[in-house]
C-alpha cells in the first residue's frame, strides 16, 4: 500500500487513499495513525501537519471524497493546501483535469492550473461555503453576531479582527510587519485553541501584512496543529477580508498574490448575488512515496516503511528562492 508525503506551500501532509485498502481504516485507526505519523518524534520524515484521507464519494457529482485529520487527531471540514495535493492525486488516478471533490460541507470545483515553475505542478481549488455568522465558526462575542474589521479588546485591544468560516473557522487581523513577527500570534493562537469563552471549537488565527495592491503576507497559527508554513483556507479567508476591509488595495475578481513562510499562492475572491467564494491556486508537490503493509497501517506501526524521495522538493525550493524576500519568518520543515 502506497501513501504519499505531499505539501502545498510547505504545509505538509501524508495522503492516504482508503480505496486502495482491503479493509478501510476506522475513524479511530485514522486518528491513531495521524497522531503518530505526523509527530516529529514518533513519525516519519520530520512529521507533518495532518493526514488527507481520500475515499469514494457519496455524492454523484463528485469524483472522490477528502477528509482532513489535523496533527492532534481533530477532524477539520476543509484544507485548502491539502485539497490541491488531493486534486493532483485524483487527476493522475482518473486521468482528468477538472472535477469536483466532496468535502464535509460542500462538493468543491478543482482544476489543474499552469505549473508555478518547472517541476512545480499547481492546482486551483474552490474555497466555499463562506459564512460570517457567529454560529458558523462558532464564536461568542459580547457585542457582535458577525465580526468584520472590529476591535475585540478581550483578545488584543490594539488590533481589529474579522471572523469568517470557509467553512472551517478563521480569525484574521491586518497588522504591521513587527506585529506579524511578534509573539502575539502564537500567544493568541494557543489561547483560542484551548478551552476559552470565545471560540468553543477553536479557530485558525492569521495575521496579515498588506504589501501593496493585491499583495499580502499571511502567517497562520492553525487549530489542531500550531504554526504552519501556510494555511490555504487561512490565506483564502484573509484575501476575502482584504477585499472587504481594504477595497482600495484588495480587489474582487483580481488575482491576489499571497506570500507565506512556505512560499506563495494566488487567490481570487468572487462575490456572487448572495455570497462569496474564493479560488486558491498554488503548488501541489509530492516529496516522497511510502510503501507500508496494510496491517502496519491499521496498527500504526511505522518501523517497516520503504521511503522513496521524488525530485520535486528541489524544484519547489528553487521556485521559492526566486520569490521576493519579504519576511525572515522561519519555515517549519
Ligand atoms: N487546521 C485547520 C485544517 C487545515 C487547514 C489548512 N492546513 C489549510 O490549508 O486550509 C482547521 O482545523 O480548521
Amino acid at each position: 500500500m502506497q501513501i504519499d508525503k505531499v505539501h502545498g506551500s510547505e504545509n505538509h501532509f501524508f495522503l492516504l487513499d482508503q480505496t486502495q485498502l482491503q479493509t478501510k481504516l476506522s475513524d479511530q485507526e485514522l486518528i491513531n495513525f495521524t497522531t503518530k505519523i505526523t509527530d516529529p518524534k514518533t513519525g516519519l520524515l520530520q512529521g507533518a501537519d495532518g493526514v488527507l484521507v481520500v475515499d469514494e464519494p457519496t455524492h454523484q457529482d463528485a469524483l472522490a471524497q477528502m477528509r482532513v485529520i489535523n496533527a492532534d487527531g481533530s477532524e477539520a471540514s476543509m484544507c485548502g493546501n491539502g485539497l490541491r495535493t488531493v486534486s493532483r492525486y485524483l487527476a493522475k488516478k482518473f486521468q482528468v483535469d477538472q472535477f469536483k471533490v466532496q468535502t464535509l460541507n460542500a462538493d468543491l470545483k478543482v482544476s489543474k492550473a499552469a505549473d508555478f515553475a518547472p517541476n512545480v505542478p499547481a492546482f486551483s481549488v474552490e474555497i466555499s461555503p463562506v459564512s460570517f455568522a457567529a454560529e458558523s465558526l462558532p464564536f461568542h462575542n459580547p457585542e457582535h453576531q458577525q465580526l468584520v474589521n472590529e476591535t475585540w479588546p478581550e483578545l488584543l485591544p490594539e488590533l481589529k479582527f474579522t471572523a469568517v468560516a470557509v467553512p472551517n473557522p478563521h480569525l484574521i487581523s491586518f497588522v504591521s510587519a513587527d506585529e506579524l513577527a511578534s509573539s502575539d500570534l502564537g500567544t493568541l493562537g494557543k489561547r483560542l485553541n484551548q478551552p476559552n469563552p470565545y471560540f468553543p471549537d477553536g479557530v485558525n488565527v492569521s495575521f496579515a501584512q498588506i504589501l501593496g495592491q493585491n499583495e499580502l503576507f499571511v502567517r497562520t497559527f492553525e487549530r489542531g496543529v500550531g504554526f504552519t508554513n501556510a494555511c490555504g483556507t487561512g490565506m483564502s479567508a484573509t484575501s476575502l477580508a482584504f477585499a472587504l476591509t481594504h477595497p482600495d488595495k484588495g480587489q474582487f475578481d483580481q488575482e491576489i498574490t499571497v506570500y507565506n513562510p512556505g512560499g506563495m499562492v494566488k487567490t481570487n475572491v468572487h462575490k456572487n448575488d448572495t455570497n462569496y467564494d474564493i479560488d486558491l491556486i498554488g503548488n501541489a508537490t509530492v516529496t516522497h512515496h511510502l510503501e507500508i503493509s496494510e496491517a502496519d497501517l491499521h496498527a500504526a506501526k511505522l518501523n517497516d516503511v520503504k521511503i522513496t524521495q521524488t525530485d520535486e522538493e528541489t524544484s519547489y525550493l528553487q521556485f521559492v528562492d526566486q520569490l521576493p524576500k519579504i519576511n525572515d519568518i522561519s519555515v517549519k520543515m
